[in-house]
């Protein structure tokens, strides 16, 4: 079972962690959210974030998408097409703007990036085409399900082609079986589009089936236990991998890990 795989060269890394903390202080208390974190995140990968509740894992993604900053540490991206944003995120409480048609939720963004307006509507067709939400285009989003709210913000992100795409557990606030449907759509779409991915998530299952690579991490303060390489060939077919005995061993590795960190109160 391989951990962490050969070291990176730097024209391989698309965002490296050096020795990042974060402290959140206030009149009330200090949280100290993550400790001297270092982790490479490669061109084209698909890394996917795992730890227990409050380890720091939206802190770490807000640092990769610039909204938060380290209080030690450095954190270095390599922004390569000046005509792509680097990062955009998706987060998982459906971050749409309920005022706006579901068109206008992706055109909205594409404006703001320099598109024209026709052509905004043509790129915000095609990936809610692939999002399977031809038809919803006029819809407002309060309108729709939280399935479908999810796939716009997904859609939306998507569309910028940002060369980093952020996404704080996008699938969590859905119900299992539809879950497991945009599982598959996102290991399709990315599978196809490849940009370089950092996946927050508290599902085993979900980082086995999506990542190239785990990083798990310890409670709070967050650092980076391990980072596992995911050894199932892409094109992957969900139902294989699930039924594979090395998905069982990895899961079985991970959940011992994590059990360690868990503390039951
Ligand atoms: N703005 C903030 N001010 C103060 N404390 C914060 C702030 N943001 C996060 N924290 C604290 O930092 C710690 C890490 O939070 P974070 O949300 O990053 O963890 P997480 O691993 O994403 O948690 P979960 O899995 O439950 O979503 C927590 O103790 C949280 O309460």
């Amino acid at each position: 079972m391989a951990e962490g795989g050969p070291v990176a060269n730097d024209d391989q890394v698309k965002v490296s962690v050096q020795a990042v903390g974060k402290v959140f202080t206030s009149k009330a208390r200090r949280v100290e959210a993550l400790a001297a974190i270092d982790l490479d995140v490669r061109d084209g990968e698909f890394l996917c974030l795992l730890g227990p509740s409050g380890c720091g894992k939206t802190t770490l993604l807000r640092i990769m998408a610039e909204l938060e900053s380290p209080s030690s540490g450095r954190i270095e991206m390599r922004h390569d097409d000046p005509d792509r944003p680097l990062s955009s995120v998706v987060f998982q409480d459906y971050s749409v703007f309920p005022w706006k048609t579901i068109m206008d939720n992706v055109v909205f963004p594409l404006l703001q990036n320099g598109y024209r307006r026709r052509e905004a509507r043509e790129v915000a067709r095609h990936w809610l085409g692939q999002l399977d939400l031809a038809g919803f285009e006029k819809s407002f989003p309060d309108t729709v399900s939280g399935g479908m709210k999810q796939r716009v913000a997904i859609a939306r992100a998507l569309a910028l082609r940002p060369e980093l795409l952020l996404m704080d557990e996008p699938l969590a606030a859905l119900d299992a079986q539809l879950r497991l449907l945009l599982q598959e759509k996102l290991l399709d779409l990315w599978q196809h589009n490849q940009n370089t991915v950092v996946f927050v998530t508290h599902s085993i299952d979900e980082a086995l089936l999506l990542g190239d690579r785990i990083a798990v991490m310890s409670a709070r303060p967050g650092r980076i236990d391990t980072v596992i390489d995911v050894p199932f060939a892409r094109p992957r077919d969900p139902d294989e991998i699930r039924a594979s005995p090395d998905f069982a061993a990895l899961r079985d590795d991970i959940w011992h890990r994590l059990r360690r960190e868990l503390q039951v109160s």
